[in-house]
């Protein structure tokens, strides 16, 4: 039997509860009993429900292949310039879920998403809604820097010029350096904009990645594990970031570091078997988790 062992470790984390329940977390569970329990709660435990969200998304399944169910009825809201941050074991559909708000999935054979998602109360789904118009709203940037094989000038400029930004070169010259400022990117890069974006840095390519995103003026950037191919000080330049952008973004990130969790975001919405546990401020979740299984996770028992 594929057993977690579920115990409580107060000398880690300040959790107030009374005895009785904390005996209850003390019980080991086998994942069945798990899948049970997660089936039959109604909402999250927390706070996923937000007034004048930017995305309101309800009753969301994810579907691979017509057999795989990997997301299971998620309720969650995403508020305006908040950085809102997603974290669960391995495979417990972190990614799955943020490819929905931009309809990434789409792009992946035998996907289907189901249920209500609304972007400033437009429904992402709907048959006139174009996923490439949807996609310069909601950007995205990935885990491994993608910079297209174009000069650093052409990959911010690329976003503005298909979808036709600019009347001429000098408005896109400004796109290009506002954009680059705002990533952090551009005193490094100025003078060498005609270079190839794939012979910067690990951590500045990712920097060029969020300026292609931010050119083309997001509402959203949706980021998946964006540092985990860095190291910790191109990793330290983009958490700075991330911050600086919340005053202009909604951020979605996906993330394997609770402490990065913990440094840059304002809600976390915690993950597990597809389903959505626990939503709430991030000093909440983790100094004082009100579902065992995101304690578990928190303090290392899994994941
Ligand atoms: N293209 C796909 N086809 C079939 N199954 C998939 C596909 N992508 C993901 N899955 C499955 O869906 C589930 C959720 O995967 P997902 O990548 O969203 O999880 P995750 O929490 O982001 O994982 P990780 O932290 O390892 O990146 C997993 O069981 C995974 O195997």
């Amino acid at each position: 039997m594929n057993t977690l062992a579920l115990t409580k470790n107060t000398m880690t984390l300040p959790i107030s509860q009374d005895a009785s329940a904390a005996s209850a977390k003390d019980q080991p569970l086998d994942i069945q009993t798990i899948v049970e329990e997660l089936k039959q709660a109604s909402q999250p435990v927390g706070n996923p429900f937000l007034d004048d969200p930017k995305f309101y998304t309800r009753d969301v399944d994810v579907f691979y292949n017509q057999v795989k169910q990997a997301i299971f009825g998620v309720d969650l809201d995403i508020g305006k310039n908040e950085v809102i941050a997603m974290i669960g074991p391995s495979g417990c559909g972190k990614s799955t879920f943020l490819r929905c708000l931009n309809r990434m999935n789409d792009t992946i054979d035998g996907c289907k998403v189901r249920g209500q998602l609304l972007l400033d109360g437009e429904d992402v789904y709907a048959k006139e809604q174009d996923p490439v118009l949807l996609r310069a709203r909601v950007g995205m940037v990935f885990q491994k820097p993608n910079p297209f094989p174009k000069s650093i000038y052409d990959n911010v400029a690329y976003g503005p010029r298909i979808h036709g930004l600019t009347a001429n070169r000098s408005e896109l010259d400004d796109i290009v350096e506002e954009s680059l400022k705002k990533a952090g990117l551009f005193n490094e890069v100025k003078d060498r904009l005609q270079a190839p974006g794939t012979g910067l840095s690990g951590g500045q390519q990712q920097r060029l990645c969020i300026a292609r995103a931010i050119a083309v003026s997001p509402e959203v950037i949706l980021m998946d594990e964006p540092t985990s191919a860095l190291d910790p000080i191109a990793t330290a330049t983009i958490e700075e970031l991330i911050d600086e952008l919340r005053q202009s973004f909604t951020i979605c990130i996906v993330t394997h570091s609770m402490q990065q969790a913990a440094r840059i975001s304002q809600r976390t919405a915690y993950f597990h078997l597809g389903y959505l546990v626990e939503v709430n401020e991030t000093n909440k979740v983790f100094t004082n988790p009100q579902h065992r299984l995101t304690e578990n996770y928190i303090t290392g028992r899994f994941g």
